[in-house]
């Protein structure tokens, strides 16, 4: 078990860099899990700058979401912690502060729908570029369990939701694994940019 946590948490640092390479994490924002087998959860402690992750930047929390080695752990777990609970499946939450997703959230006010891309098969159960998927846009809020239960009530009528974006802020995607949820990443933040560019609107 122990060996598994330093596995994950390997993953996560260097998802952490690769990340911030391409600019999605910019200024310490963003945060990350990884779900061990026994259901606690590997997180990203609060603050840490998410493209220089080490070791001690990662802790242990719960299924709720408590910490479980007296670190802090990110100001957005709920975010991650509900997506576990709704999803068996799922082994890895990411969340990056990218240009594309927050540039998205200036034009589509309540969703982004995604039709006709190839990039679309990166993501799972998706083996044509004829498929037709919705992100949905959700107002930003300081008030995480708020915002947290908005997405869960969503999440319970939709359930075949790959990702989702939070205005102005960036947006979470998930998979089994991390390196599942790191393709999910690129997929959908190039899809972004091609939709701002569509739009007139380039990102960085
Ligand atoms: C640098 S502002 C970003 C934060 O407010 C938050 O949105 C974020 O993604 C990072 O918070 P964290 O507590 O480090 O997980
Ligand atoms: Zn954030």
């Amino acid at each position: 078990m122990h060996d598994e946590f330093q596995q994950r948490a390997r993953e996560l640092i260097e998802a952490g860099r690769y990340i911030h390479a391409r600019g999605w994490v910019p200024a310490t924002s963003g945060n990350f899990s990884a779900r061990l087998s026994d259901g606690r959860i590997a997180i990203t402690v609060s603050g840490r700058h998410k493209g220089e992750l080490t070791p001690e930047d990662i802790m242990l929390i719960d299924a709720e979401g408590r910490s479980l080695d007296g670190k802090k752990p990110s100001a957005e777990t709920l975010l991650h912690t509900s997506i576990y609970r709704r999803y068996p499946d799922v082994g890895a939450v990411l969340h990056p502060h990218s240009p594309g997703a927050t540039v998205i959230s200036r034009f589509f006010r309540d969703e982004l729908v995604l039709q006709d891309y190839e990039l679309l098969k990166a993501l799972p159960g998706i083996d044509t570029h004829e498929t037709r998927i919705v992100i949905p846009i959700f107002p930003n809020d300081q008030n995480i369990p708020r915002l947290a239960l908005k997405v869960d009530e969503y999440l319970e009528l939709h359930r075949d939701i790959y990702g989702y974006i939070i205005a102005g802020h960036g947006f979470y995607t998930w998979g089994a694994s991390v390196k599942d949820a790191l393709r999910h990443v690129e997929a959908l933040e190039f899809l972004f940019d091609i939709e701002c560019r569509l739009h007139g609107v380039g990102t960085p």
